[in-house]
């Protein structure tokens, strides 16, 4: 477990979402160069509404990759990315030329492949690639981006993006970040809302299992995770948090 994990606890998701705002704010200020790594999942509404309207957010220097992505069309409501250029693309908040994006087009284990040298030419160092800040949800089973319990793809250490073929969340074909470069990432932030999360959410931040959930692998090495949840996700909660209200 990381030592530096902080819980923040919010009213709503109206005031998580304004949080997460003022973080990427905070995050970005005074970099020419800020690379961003997003989910999907309820993520896509909860930034699509509040970041239009966030104040003093320079979004010039922004490159926005996926933590993961399902391997179907951009036209398709299941892409990731299709969403998100839908809902924030037209507001002129980013263009599409500030998306990394997979070729939904390869087979998925070349789309994985040709997604590591997209994400190479982003980081062009040696080395993992170290995101300035990752953005993940969690799933009820505790997984995070395209990392499922119990599957092989826990223990790749090799690569920076992986195919996977038999998600058991559809649809079936995806890439995913690795646990490595999620780990490398300088600010990690998981996001979590309603109370169907709460009892994952106790397993993930309490309880010490010898076999953790894919959620619960999520250290970054040398960066800050934070989780930012809603009251409703933080029921079960028994271990120190912070309560904030910011509307
Ligand atoms: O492709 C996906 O579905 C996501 O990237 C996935 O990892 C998501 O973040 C979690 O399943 C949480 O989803 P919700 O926020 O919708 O519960």
């Amino acid at each position: 477990m990381s030592s530096s994990r902080q819980i923040c606890v919010f009213p709503s998701p109206a005031e998580l979402a304004l949080s997460l705002s003022q973080l990427l704010v905070h995050e970005s200020q005074g970099t020419c160069s800020f690379r961003l790594a997003l989910s999907g999942g309820s993520l896509v509404q909860l930034l699509s509404r509040e970041l239009p309207k966030t104040a003093g957010l320079n979004t010039a220097g922004w490159k926005v990759a996926f933590c993961d992505e399902r391997l179907v069309p951009f036209s398709d409501p299941e892409s990731t990315y299709g969403e998100y250029k839908r809902q924030l693309v037209p507001h002129g908040l980013l263009s599409e030329s500030q998306f990394v994006t997979i070729d939904p087009a390869l087979p998925v284990e070349e789309a994985a492949v040709d997604y590591t040298k997209k994400l190479r030419e982003l980081f062009p160092d040696d080395g993992l690639p170290a995101f300035d800040l990752l953005i993940l949800g969690i799933g009820p089973d505790g997984h995070t981006a395209s990392l499922f319990p119990g599957h092989p793809l826990l223990q790749v250490t090799d690569k920076v993006v992986a195919p996977i073929s038999d998600s058991p969340k559809p649809p079936p074909q995806r890439i995913t970040l690795t646990l490595p470069v999620i780990n490398a990432a300088k600010t990690v932030v998981f996001v979590a809302t309603g109370e169907g999360k709460a009892t994952i959410l106790k397993r993930i931040l309490q309880e010490e299992e010898s076999d953790p959930l894919p959620a619960a692998r999520v250290s970054p090495v040398r960066g800050k995770l934070l989780w930012f949840v809603d009251e409703p996700a933080a029921r079960e909660l028994t271990c120190p948090v912070e309560k904030h209200s910011v509307l």
